[in-house]
């Protein structure tokens, strides 16, 4: 649904070059709710300002919904109505709302109706239809500044839903709202995605939205795509950078004995594993121990509830060396857990790990 290839952003500031996006290949399919996530900087709202053209990339192309938007963009004025027609086709929601403090509510829905030329009748009802799918139909009449922050964001989505849009694009449109709102909103943003079958490409800098509502992620940073993926993809791939971020185990192994030595002296070895879908609910630690008579310390362990599907994650200790406990560790990946070494997460995958799944791109 959105494609781009090698997007370059290079902004002249103080007459210096920024590199904001350096060649940004990215995939976000038809009818899924994607989120990009990166440290501030890392150029994530350049991106989707250049995904619709409110930006001018340098370089590379941008294709929605098979229309490449970075060749309307670039022939003159007649080009320049039919990049405002494909973009009316691309909702857009803003951290801040961007609400029109002088009109109502559904005037503020009409603005966009207004500059596609619909009559009058026509964009009222059309309005008030929209206000009822972000249940605000009691609230036409109102002013923006009657309303909450959860609010006015609702009635940002229905403007960005007035053109019929294929694709919503969402820069932090939780980011200023309390926890509760944020939740009301993402489920809103969910429905909408099912319902009308809306492709979502989300920014964001919190980590829980990306687990509430992404069924995709990416990564950026210093201006590129680090890792990106399906969620259950990179949440099955070892050393995933995403995956630790979405769902951490902090704190979990003895804190100093890394740096004393002691993981040698003891020879032991330190396992993280992620258990998904039914796994989660089969006692295999229990079963490795028997099976294997290998004692298994359990030193950390969390369930989580991403995408909607269970995931747990636990950190164990095995007696031995790494390669002594190849026997228990092919026990588990058999099993279908992931499994991954801490120690080395964060460095290059380790060789020994199972092949990446096919929905997991790594362009680290
Ligand atoms: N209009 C601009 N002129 C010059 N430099 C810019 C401009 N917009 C962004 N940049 C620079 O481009 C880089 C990426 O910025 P961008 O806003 O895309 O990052 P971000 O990941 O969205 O950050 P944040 O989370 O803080 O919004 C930064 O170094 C920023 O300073």
């Amino acid at each position: 649904m959105i494609t781009t290839t090698g997007l370059t952003k290079v902004y002249r500031s103080r007459g210096r070059d920024v590199t904001a996006l350096d060649g940004v290949d990215l995939h976000v399919r038809e009818g899924e709710v994607f989120g990009v996530v990166g440290r501030s900087g890392a150029g994530k709202s350049s991106l989707i300002r250049c995904v619709n053209l409110l930006e001018r990339p340098t370089s590379g192309t941008v294709v929605v919904d098979g229309r490449d938007l970075t060749a309307l963009a670039g022939r003159g004025p007649r080009a320049g109505a039919e990049l405002r027609r494909a973009r009316s086709r691309i909702g857009m929601v803003f951290q801040h709302f961007n609400l029109l403090s002088s009109r109502t509510v559904q005037g503020n829905v009409e603005l966009p109706l207004e500059i596609l030329g619909l009559p009058g009748r026509e964009r009222a009802r059309k309005a008030r239809e929209l206000l009822g799918l972000v249940g605000l139909a009691d609230h036409a009449r109102s002013w923006p500044a009657q309303l909450s922050g959860g609010q006015k964001q609702r009635v940002g989505i229905a403007r960005a839903l007035a053109g019929d849009p294929g694709v919503l694009l969402s820069d932090e449109a939780t980011s200023a709202l309390d926890p509760e709102t944020t939740r009301s909103v993402l489920a809103l943003l969910r429905d909408l995605n099912r319902q009308l079958g809306l492709t979502v490409l989300l920014i964001t800098h919190e980590m829980d939205v990306v687990k509430t509502v992404c069924d995709s992620a990416a990564l950026m940073r210093d201006g590129k795509v680090a890792e990106s993926g399906t969620v259950s993809g990179l949440l099955a791939t070892p050393g995933s950078e995403l995956a630790r971020e979405l769902f951490p185990l902090g704190g979990a192994t003895p804190a100093g004995e890394a740096e004393t030595g002691k993981e040698t002296v003891r020879e032991r070895t330190v396992v993280d594993v992620t258990f998904h879908g039914e796994s989660t609910g089969r006692p295999l630690i229990s079963q490795l121990s028997r099976a294997q008579g290998v004692d298994v310390s359990i030193l950390g362990a969390a369930m989580d509830t991403i995408g909607g599907r269970q995931v747990g994650r636990m950190r164990i200790e095995l007696p031995g060396r790494r390669e002594d406990n190849a026997v228990p560790i092919g026990f588990l990946r058999e099993r279908g857990l992931t499994v991954e070494f801490p120690e080395a997460a964060g460095a290059a995958r380790a060789p020994e790990t199972p092949e990446t799944p096919e929905t997991v791109e790594k362009t680290r």
